[in-house]
């Protein structure tokens, strides 16, 4: 049997708050097994962005991304988010060792080519590109690995990446090792069938559902390319896929975290 592993990912509103960024890393670093946080720590950036006299241009969600902002982004995920994020997670005895995917060669990507829309210093993760052993290597030394936002090229260049997709390639490269569930940490306590009503949480999501729903409205936003990392990765082969509030990482455990997404 394999040994289990969770890819767990925290969304930007979690960075943003320190009581609940604080809450959420003394319950991770409680979970049992072997794991891995991801994170990107976009509204910082936007806010140290304006802060230097550069604007931060989003298109779906996605950051156009040119020089500046990419030394910002650098700065901003790899430096402050990243080390803060270690040495948290340090003080609750939880060995963390943060990383950008030019690290060890973890995550390669390839500037995402130009179509309609320039994103500039922007990466995309190509199949294979994640190396599993390297990273298998540090779980299997007892390390945490702590992942932001950041990827390289190989010749040099980094790119910024966003963060759900990273969750996800890392989730699908280590399928093959570990028995990996990918859990995406927000603010609220799953995907709602009423985003006004945190009673509505959706228990469970099949892939055939997942065109209906955003048709309908229901999924919006942020909830779409999340929700369609969530189905790729479970179609690559990664056990499960979960979303919910960064509060009940606990619940993990006992299988009643926000919405499993299925096959
Ligand atoms: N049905 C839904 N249930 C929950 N959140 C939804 C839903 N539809 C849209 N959203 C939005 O998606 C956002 C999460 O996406 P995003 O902001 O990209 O996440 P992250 O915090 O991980 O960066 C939520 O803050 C919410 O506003
Ligand atoms: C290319 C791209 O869009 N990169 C993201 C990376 C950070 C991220 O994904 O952060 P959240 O999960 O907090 O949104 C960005 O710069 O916003």
């Amino acid at each position: 049997m394999l040994a289990k592993l969770w890819v767990i990912k925290i969304g930007g509103n979690i960075i943003d708050h320190p009581e609940g960024l604080s809450r959420f890393l003394e319950r991770f670093s409680y979970l049992k097994g072997n794991k891995i946080l991801v994170h990107g720590g976009g509204k910082i950036a936007t806010r140290i962005a304006a802060d230097l006299g550069v604007e931060a241009k989003l298109v779906d969600g996605r950051r156009i991304t040119d020089e500046a902002m990419l030394r910002i982004v650098t700065m901003v995920y790899a430096g402050l988010t990243n080390k803060q994020l270690v040495a948290k997670l340090q003080s609750h005895k939880c060995n963390a060792i943060g990383l950008s995917g030019a690290d060890g060669n973890a995550i390669r990507a390839v500037k995402r080519p130009v179509k309609e829309i320039d994103y500039g210093l922007v990466g995309d993760i190509l199949p294979n590109s994640v190396d599993a052993e390297a990273i298998a290597t540090l779980l299997d030394h007892g390390f945490v690995p702590v992942f932001s936002a950041i990827t390289h090229d190989g010749h040099g260049q980094l790119l910024n990446t966003n963060a759900d997709t990273i969750a996800a390639a890392l989730a699908v490269a280590l399928s093959d090792r570990y028995t990996t569930s990918l859990v995406y940490c927000f603010e609220k306590p799953g995907v709602l069938r009423d985003i006004n009503d945190e009673a509505s949480v959706i228990p469970q999501i099949r892939a055939g559902e997942f065109e209906q729903l955003r048709s309908s409205g229901i999924i919006a936003d942020g909830m779409v390319p999340k929700l369609h990392n969530a189905f790729e990765a479970i179609a690559k082969g990664v056990a499960e896929v979960c979303i919910g509030h960064a509060d009940d990482v606990l619940l993990l455990r006992e299988q009643q975290f926000g919405t499993r997404m299925i096959r």
